[in-house]
């Protein structure tokens, strides 16, 4: 599903990852962690195709070798739930879960025309995700969490091979953002779930695995379980502090000693 191998991205003197070796399966749960600009979201970017600037070393994703400037083949099956849920303001909340579905409905889909069953699939996401009496409400009228469950049924419609969530749980009041690990689990389906999350408690509802990033290297890589261990290491990872000049990142040693890493598939 995701396989990346000598990974790094450099801007300007700062670097923002550095990743040796990284491996997630098909129907993985995954969550990742670490403190602000520990490089999550710029991960994610490089796997949706949106980098900051190229990068260098072998990215390849469901199936495909990517290159800094390439797009994936297969970007209808990659769903994104992006920082803040970017939607398109002006269609309704109905009609922007809806696009999901676009590459499944071709040129009718483009014109606002959907097939019955799939104007139900978004029908159901929308009830389940309570979000109803939202349905014909402009997106830019939707508060901060309506958008993101918008954002979360939208990447469902799309069936995805693999989703990635940043901080989708973000601005969901402590209720709604359990229930958005259950909805994000539900949307990725069958396919892989890759998610930034700053809410540890939340680790067990989310992912069985957790990565955690520092200075854009993969400091532990563990089974999520309510071991000590991980408690552990998890505290460590937020204790550590962050390299805060480039040159304390570019001097830091290469693989320094990780916090855990158990078993990957
Ligand atoms: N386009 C950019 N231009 C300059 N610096 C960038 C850019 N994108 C990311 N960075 C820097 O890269 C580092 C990693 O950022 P990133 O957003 O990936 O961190 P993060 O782990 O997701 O942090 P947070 O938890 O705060 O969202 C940060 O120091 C950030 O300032």
């Amino acid at each position: 599903m995701i396989d990346i191998q000598g990974l790094q991205l450099q801007l300007g003197p700062r670097r923002l990852l550095d990743i040796a070796t990284l491996r997630i399966g098909a129907q993985e749960r995954v969550a990742l962690v670490g403190p602000n600009g520990a490089g999550k979201s710029t991960l994610l970017r490089v796997l949706a195709g949106q980098a900051p600037a190229p990068w260098q070393g072998r990215v390849e994703l469901l199936g495909q070798a990517l290159a800094p400037t390439q797009l994936l083949r297969e970007r209808a099956r990659l769903a994104v739930v992006p920082q803040g849920a970017p939607l398109v303001g002006r269609l309704s909340a109905r009609d922007n879960v809806l696009t999901g579905a676009l590459a499944r409905c071709g040129a009718w889909g483009a014109w606002g025309f959907y097939p019955a069953s799939i104007e139900a699939e978004a029908d159901a996401w929308l009830d389940r995700l309570a979000l109803r009496r939202h349905a014909h409400t402009r997106a830019d009228k939707l508060s901060g969490g309506e958008r993101q469950r918008v954002a979360i049924a939208r990447a469902a419609l799309q069936r995805p091979l693999l989703l990635l969530a940043d901080e989708a749980t973000a601005q969901l009041d402590p209720r709604a953002a359990e229930q958005a690990c259950a909805w994000l689990q539900q949307a990725a389906g069958s396919g892989a779930l890759v998610t930034v999350l700053h809410q540890l408690e939340l680790l067990p509802l989310v992912a069985t695995r957790v990565i955690g990033l520092r200075d854009g290297r993969i400091v532990l890589d563990a089974a999520v379980d309510d071991s000590p261990a991980l408690q552990q290491a998890l505290r460590a990872l937020y204790r550590a502090a962050p390299a805060d000049d480039a040159t304390a990142a570019a001097d830091a040693p290469h693989n320094f000693h990780p916090l855990l890493t158990p078993s990957t598939p």
